[in-house]
């Protein structure tokens, strides 16, 4: 079966025998961590052929090509693939070819090939890539790796989100919805909690200015640094540093394992973790104003994280708390006062 979204890009067969011998023209210095191999039911696919910890580089590869994934008629992108696969070394040629295509048949078996292996450059680019290796990954709801186009080095780069064993096959999560329906969702909030348009806006503009949603859809990975980096943002809005400043590193974190130090997203945590009032966003409300210093220091984890996530009623910090996500859906919790930590 096909699991890709044909509206995000194009996808096609064909035999290739070991990714270590692709590997070598393709500068995976990693390739001994697995193997291509059939796979019932799947063609080919990876297969750790040693244990791999969590956080590993898998893989970092160049693409054949770039591609545009919509905009013109399938004729055309046919010609363009064409065009660009003369490009390239016989090898290379070769490499595209054996790719699998899962529209066998067709008028245009080229634009298959890419519709079935094409991977977008970057989370909600109309941009993709064909890559030997990479392209071979199969599709899992729960992938122990994450894709990550990294512009800095210009490679797709594969980490292990969690530690694998020799001879399970590595996973990605292949975009099965479209990058819209995030934020339609959050459209239909919106409206049910009557927020003004003026502060729908600010709030598209925060959206836009953190890029998550387009995120969320490509990697549950990616969508954990969501899950610290959409506080980040209330921290942010709300002049709150020292809040920031602890999820800006979690999300830091979280970033270096699934991405490694080089990537830009990484760097861009690293930067707020030092100083989040860079973030353009910053102090736009100013309701909850704490400076760095005002991270609670000499108290145990638990106390840490209910300073962290929940911002208490009363000054004992013990009762009618409310949660940092309140916050999501009413700004009016950064108005309460502090917890008993400031
Ligand atoms: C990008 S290719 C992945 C490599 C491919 N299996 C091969 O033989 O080259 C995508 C295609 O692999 C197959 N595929 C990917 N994930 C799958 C899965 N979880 N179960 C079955 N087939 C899968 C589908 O045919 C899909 O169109």
């Amino acid at each position: 079966m096909d699991t890709r979204s044909r509206t995000t890009f194009f996808k096609r067969g064909g035999t290739v025998t070991e990714l270590e011998e692709l590997g070598a023209e393709h500068d995976n210095a990693t390739s001994k961590l697995y193997i291509l191999t059939s796979l019932p039911g799947k063609g080919q696919g990876l297969i750790a052929v040693q244990d791999i910890s969590k956080a590993s580089r898998i893989i970092f590869e160049k693409s054949l090509f770039r591609i545009q994934s919509f905009g013109s008629e399938l004729p055309v992108i046919e010609k363009e693939i064409e065009r660009k696969l003369n490009l390239l070394s016989q090898d290379d040629q070769r490499a595209f070819h054996s790719l699998h295509n899962s529209t066998p048949g067709d008028s245009y078996p080229l634009a298959g090939i890419v519709e079935t292996n094409a991977l977008s450059l970057g989370p909600g680019s109309s941009v993709g890539g064909i890559f030997p290796i990479i392209s071979r990954i199969n599709h899992s709801c729960g992938p122990n790796t994450q894709h990550t186009w990294n512009s800095s080095i210009t490679h797709e780069t594969i980490h292990a989100i969690r530690d694998i064993k020799k001879g399970e096959e590595i996973a990605i999560l292949y975009n099965l919805g479209g990058s819209s329906q995030p934020r339609m969702q959050r459209s239909k909030r919106n409206e049910a909690l009557e927020i003004s348009d003026a502060r729908q806006l600010r709030m598209q503009f925060l959206d836009n200015a953190i890029g998550d949603s387009d995120t969320v859809m490509e990697s549950p990975g990616i969508a954990l640094t969501c899950f610290y980096y959409d506080p980040f943002k209330i921290c942010i809005t709300h002049g709150d540093e020292a809040r920031a400043s602890v999820f800006a590193q979690k999300a830091y974190e979280t970033r270096l394992y699934m991405e490694g130090e080089d990537s830009p997203d990484t760097q861009k945590m690293k930067s707020f973790m030092a100083n989040p009032a860079n973030h353009m966003a910053f102090g736009f409300s100013e309701s909850c104003v704490q400076s760095k210093e005002e991270v609670p220091k000499n108290v145990d984890a638990q106390e840490f994280d209910r300073w962290l996530w929940l911002y208490a009623n009363s000054t004992d910090g013990n009762s009618d708390t409310s949660s940092i996500f309140d916050s999501l859906d009413s700004v009016s919790i950064w108005r309460k006062p502090r917890s008993s930590f400031v």
